[in-house]
């Protein structure tokens, strides 16, 4: 099956795998510049701080990951990669307070096209591939658990016997209980605030913090201060038992670096894509090469605008100073409908290059510029169809992107977002947490009859009526405008839902600050004559 926008889940799962860019509207990209072998404690609640609260999360999330997992049962197909670890924090099985800090990051990262349990899935992806491991294939699909599973987590006092029963319910046979365990512990510690029988300090699981083949290499040859191999209550030293138990035949296998990359590679994702019976999980994501990330009708300073962004990847290597991109429109309404005179180009969009990158990203070579436009328009005119041209500026010539000639369009006018009315303040703390007021100003097209008018902002709603003071004329449109008080986590995304006489429009979710940067710059624009 071959991409075709709109594709919104596609859209949201690729920019979160690629990107790091969280349905929720946090930017994690930074997760790509760091392998966070040690969770140092909950940082402060600030704002800045979110982003290093991620790049450990996403770590822990890889422990989180086999423990949510480890609930299948293939005698039933029950259990599985659901996110049913939310309703099991309470097992002693699950014990570690990070673990539940990084739980709760993720549980907040879900959104409408995107489950937790994909998250999930993610934060192993994600956690392999900033510690330089190998890209994991991702599908998206997972679906959320309503309750708790069957109990089914390894512990390390647990005999061999016992392990082997466990890994195999879950689905794997004792060959690949070793890949996994091996695969599991490259990374990471034991910590004598969760296990103080086993050490006395944080000891690394290896010497080396990548996802690397020294989890077997020292166990081999016989340096390793690995905590369940080493420690003095051998009752406890399960990754000894289960490494040994097949005379070390299958570590031995896993004792280079290519072995070790694709045996973990093939393992872990047959770990995350271990769901309950009936969950069918999609194709696997590939990056886009050319996607619109962004087409929506706007207004700034009293000017109806048409925003849309592009992004457009290339090797890293390859800089393309020469490149140009033009967009061309129709026309929705008016003497000009549908492009039966004219077609309207804007030219100079703002480029931008991705502050930073995500983990995937740098682990492919890859890297994206974004073209944002910001055409100029009037309500009585209005956009439908739009599409793309782009030259690299090598004498290959312009190339266009059309959408599988079907073109883009925007999706609705009736009511839209105004980012300069737009704004979150700091409000204070509730319980240790931050809340922000975040105040929402729209524009409804001055023809329709409102009946209601409401704003979602992650998992709130409220209602929005016109304000006091309203900002300057928008001509063909209305103001309206609510504030909400909420905690929000990372950078909020909105969406409106407006119910007129007879028909309910709704908009699509967006990142209020991704835009908030965009708006300013009018892109200059001109005609050409339909042929
Ligand atoms: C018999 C099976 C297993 C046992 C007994 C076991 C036991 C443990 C223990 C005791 C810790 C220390 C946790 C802490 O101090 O908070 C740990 C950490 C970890 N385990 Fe396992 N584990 C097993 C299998 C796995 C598997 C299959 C994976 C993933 C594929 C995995 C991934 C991890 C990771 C990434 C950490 C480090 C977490 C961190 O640093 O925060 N483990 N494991």
């Amino acid at each position: 099956a071959s991409y075709h926008w709109p594709s919104p889940q596609y859209d949201a799962l690729e920019a979160l795998l690629y990107e790091g860019k969280s349905p929720s509207g946090f930017n994690a990209g930074n997760l790509g510049n760091n392998c966070v072998t040690r969770n140092t404690g909950r940082a402060p609640p600030t704002k800045s701080s979110i982003a290093a609260e991620w790049t450990y999360s996403s770590f822990l999330v890889f422990t989180k990951a086999y423990h949510d997992m480890a609930t299948h049962n293939i005698t039933d197909g029950t259990g599985g990669l659901d996110a049913s670890i939310f309703y099991e924090l309470d097992r002693a099985e699950n014990i570690g307070a990070g673990q539940v800090n990084s739980v709760i990051d993720f549980q907040n990262a879900a959104q409408k096209y995107i489950s937790h349990a994909d998250v999930i899935a993610l934060g192993v992806v994600w956690g392999v591939a900033a510690c330089s491991g190998p890209v994991i294939p991702f599908r998206g699909g997972r679906r959320d658990a309503l309750s708790a599973g069957s109990p089914g987590v390894p512990e390390p006092q647990q005999d061999l016997a016992d392990h082997i029963e466990k890994f195999r319910l879950q689905g794997f046979n004792q060959e690949e209980m070793i890949e996994l365990v091996a695969c599991g512990h490259t990374l990471g510690v034991v910590r004598q605030l969760d296990f103080p029988e086993i050490v006395n300090t944080e000891v690394d699981f290896d010497r080396t913090p990548g996802f690397d083949h020294a989890i077997v290499s020292e166990y081999l040859d016989g340096s390793t201060r690995n905590p369940l191999v080493v420690v003095a209550n051998k009752t406890l030293a399960s990754d000894s038992r289960i490494f040994f138990s097949d005379r070390n035949a299958t570590v031995q296998k896993l004792n280079s670096p290519e072995s070790f990359s694709r045996t973990c590679s093939t393992i872990l994702e047959k770990m995350i894509n271990t769901v309950p019976k009936g969950v069918i999980l999609g194709e696997p994501i590939i990056l886009l090469p050319v996607k619109l990330v962004n087409a929506q009708i706007t207004a700034n300073n009293g000017q109806l605008i048409f925003n849309a962004v592009l992004r457009l990847t290339k090797k890293k290597t390859t800089v393309t100073t020469s490149r140009t991109v033009n967009m061309y429109w129709c026309d929705a309404i008016g003497d000009n409908v549908n492009c039966s005179k004219r077609i309207n180009i804007a030219s100079s969009p703002v480029e931008r290059s991705p502050d930073p990158l995500g983990a995937v990203l740098i682990a492919r070579g890859l890297s994206y510029n974004t073209y944002t436009f910001n055409a100029p328009i009037n309500a009585q005119a209005s956009v439908s169809q739009f599409w793309f041209e782009v030259d690299e500026g090598n004498g290959s010539g312009p190339k266009v992107h059309d959408n599988d000639r079907s073109r883009y369009f925007v999706a609705q006018d009736k009511v839209i977002h105004i980012p300069s009315g737009t704004s979150t303040v700091f409000a204070g703390y509730i319980n240790n947490n931050l809340v922000y007021n975040t105040t929402v100003l729209a524009a409804v097209r001055t023809s329709l009859e409102v009946k209601l008018l409401l704003f979602f902002l992650i998992n709130h709603m409220a209602e929005l009526v016109a304000p006091e003071d309203a900002p300057a004329m928008l001509h063909g449109y209305s103001f309206y405008q609510s504030t909400l008080p909420l905690k929000p986590w990372g950078e909020p995304i909105l969406n409106f839902e407006i119910l007129t006489s007879g028909v309910t429009y709704t908009d699509e979710p967006r990142y209020i600050t991704d835009f908030d940067r965009n708006l300013g710059q009018l892109s200059p624009i001109s005609t050409v004559p339909t042929v």
